[in-house]
């Protein structure tokens, strides 16, 4: 799988923050069952690489990734552990190179149409947009399709069910990435059955 390959996995990327490993494999199958099999575990807590590893081990049928990779050691780390792929808020030549030496697919984050040429120069296509709404959203988006039609995002950051369709209709769009498949209070109690739910819509939603 190609970084171009990854946009279109499925129409929504479950960004999830695990506290506890324990929860990875039972909220990974019911992100699955719901029909989104891509997941990003983001780098944020003790807990993710394990959770990663359990994921890669013990879910065939998900596509686990590491988000939040902010450090170039993080990058070999994740893959390490089993990520197939990774994501970042921002890019440095530093970290681009360390996520290109994984040999894995991975999402950049950018927010400007400077930062999309920098990537571009390496013949990078497929990025993050990153925080969505608060740079410019759909709109902004749109407005990059004119010079820039060869560059194709996973918007992330303040997306919700109620605006994600936005963001899919438009041509440079291929998924898009949120948290709210994965509400705090249910991976706390366990409501594998709400997340479930809440992955069956958003699966639908193209
Ligand atoms: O961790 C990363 O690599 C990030 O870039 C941040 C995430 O994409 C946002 O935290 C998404 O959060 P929501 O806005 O709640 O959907």
């Amino acid at each position: 799988m190609n970084a171009e390959e990854l946009l279109d996995v499925c129409p929504v990327v479950p960004v999830v923050v695990l506290r506890d490993a324990a929860d990875a494999v039972p909220l990974a199958r019911a992100l699955v069952a719901g029909g989104l099999p891509a997941i990003e575990v983001t780098l944020r807590t003790p807990a993710a690489l394990e959770a990663v590893e359990r994921i890669a081990a013990e879910v065939p049928d998900a596509v686990v990734g590491a988000g939040t990779v902010v450090a170039p050691g993080q990058a070999e780390a994740a893959a390490g552990a089993g990520a197939r792929f990774l994501v970042s808020p921002g890019c440095t030549d530093a970290l681009r190179e360390a996520m290109t030496a994984t040999g894995l697919p991975f999402l950049a984050g950018v927010s400007s149409a400077s930062e999309a040429m920098a990537l571009l120069e390496h013949g990078i296509t497929a990025m993050k947009f990153f925080p969505a709404k608060a740079a410019g959203g759909p709109d902004y988006l749109r407005s990059l399709a004119g010079p820039l039609p060869q560059v194709r995002f996973c918007p992330t950051g303040g997306i919700t069910p109620d605006t994600a369709a936005d963001y899919l209709a438009l041509a440079n769009v291929g998924c898009v990435g949120g948290t709210w498949l994965t509400p705090d209070d249910a991976v706390r109690s366990g409501d594998w059955a709400r997340v479930e739910a809440l992955a069956r819509k958003a699966a639908a939603l193209r």
